[in-house]
């Protein structure tokens, strides 16, 4: 195959994610996931359209991983020749940033500084874009920030009430993440409504292993779940979300370290945390099916987070058009779903079970009944964004 292509890559701290985009019709070739580097169980699988593949990688790093990544996509007749741009996701970009640019020396360099602002995230997706450059350093690059939709955010949002120079001399202030996703959706849902997303209010549920939730007024980002780091506000997969910050001078008068307090909050909390189990929603809900009454409880406070964020955002926006759920829990999860929009009544949602039964398939995305507040179920794309974003400034 020799179309021109857009390759897009995200790459986490023991993951790299691909996607393989043909540049014209923005038609998603192939994607794919190299999880568990450098451990004995890293493995790389492969999708090219319903062909599925998968290998392990025997303790493969990044840079092995992108090479195999390249291998294999060649082994398959595809990326035969190189990219006409590649884009990478950039969780953190500061304030530097409120839109998706061209890589160049600038850009890395700042990058680099917000690094101390996302440790478990920044430095990856250095590496990827400085191994990208190597493996092709004529292709041009673009990042795309997740912090970028954010910046709209009024200062009584993301000011934190702590001394003023904190936020003057370290940038210390709420960023807000997922804004890719939460942008995505608010596009489509604007669709939806048939209105320019600029007289668009809406409330964005991303719900992945990372999890936030955004008040978006008038079509732009007015208050954000997430702040300074992705560890704040919804309870998540392995992150706490909001706790007392007192609790930090608690454990560490307990013996433990800075590190692996924020190991503990960052990894082993969460789902994961309070089930004692998992932070994958499906295996959550299979054990309490099972009688597993942590697992249960697990589900139960992730909803109460949920509702509570949802009306929270809802006190930055004068009336809400429509509330949108996505990510891999937002977008399957009904069960998520239906907890949430029961609770949220005095919002005026009143769910349609059968709707949401099906995650919205025949009702494009709608999951309430008639004359309710809508509520749809909109399924993110954030690598066709960094793609759309990455032509940009490809030349062909
Ligand atoms: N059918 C499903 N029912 C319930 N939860 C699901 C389903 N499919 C995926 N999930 C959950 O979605 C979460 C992963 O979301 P995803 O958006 O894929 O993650 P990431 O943030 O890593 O991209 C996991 O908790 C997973 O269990
Ligand atoms: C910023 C963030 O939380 O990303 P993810 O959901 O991919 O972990
Ligand atoms: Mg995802």
């Amino acid at each position: 195959m020799n179309d021109d292509t857009i390759l897009v890559i995200n790459c986490g701290s023991s993951s790299l994610k691909f996607a393989l985009f043909n540049a014209t019709t923005l038609a998603c070739i192939a994607s794919g996931l190299a999880e568990k580097l450098s451990t004995p169980g890293a493995t790389l699988s492969i999708k090219n359209g319903d062909t599925k593949s998968s290998a392990n990688l025997n303790n493969a790093d990044h840079s092995a991983a992108i090479a195999h990544v390249i291998e294999s996509l060649k082994s398959i007749s595809l990326l035969t020749k190189d990219p006409l741009g590649i884009g990478h996701r950039v969780v953190h970009g500061g304030e530097a940033f409120s839109d998706s640019v061209p890589i160049d020396n600038r850009v890395i360099a700042e990058i680099q500084k917000c690094a101390a602002l996302a440790p478990l995230h920044n430095p990856a997706n250095l590496l990827g874009i400085e191994l990208m450059a190597e493996l092709y350093p004529s292709v041009p690059q673009v990042a795309v920030f997740d912090t970028a939709f954010h910046q709209s955010l009024p200062e009584t949002s993301y000011l934190y009430p702590i001394p003023y120079q904190l936020y003057t001399e370290h940038g210390i202030r709420r960023y807000g993440f997922h804004g890719t996703s939460h942008k995505y959706v608010a596009e489509i849902a604007a669709n939806k409504l048939n209105k320019p997303l600029n007289q668009c209010n809406l409330i964005t549920a991303h719900l992945g292993n990372g999890c936030s939730v955004t008040a978006i007024k008038q079509g732009v980002s007015v208050d954000t779940s997430m702040g300074l780091t992705p560890l704040e506000g919804l309870m998540m997969g392995t992150r706490s979300g909001d706790i007392d910050p007192g609790l930090f001078e608690f454990l560490c008068k307990t013996g433990m370290s800075s590190d692996s307090i924020s190991q503990m909050l960052n990894k082993e909390s969460g789902l994961k945390g309070l089930s004692g189990e998992t932070n994958d929603m499906r295996t959550l809900f299979e054990l309490a099916d099972n009688g597993h009454e942590r697992a249960s409880l697990a589900i139960d406070v992730f909803c109460f987070k949920l509702v509570k964020y949802i009306a929270a955002m809802a006190a930055s926006l004068p009336s809400i058009d429509a509330l949108v759920f996505t990510g891999g829990i937002g977008e399957n999860a009904d069960r998520i779903r239906a907890a949430a929009l029961e609770k949220l009544s005095i919002f005026g949602f009143k769910l349609s079970q059968e709707l949401n039964n099906t995650n919205g398939e025949s009702s494009g995305g709608r999951i309430t009944e008639e004359g309710s507040t809508l509520a749809y179920v909109i399924p993110t794309n954030e690598e066709l964004v960094i793609a759309k974003d990455t032509l940009k400034y490809a030349k062909k």
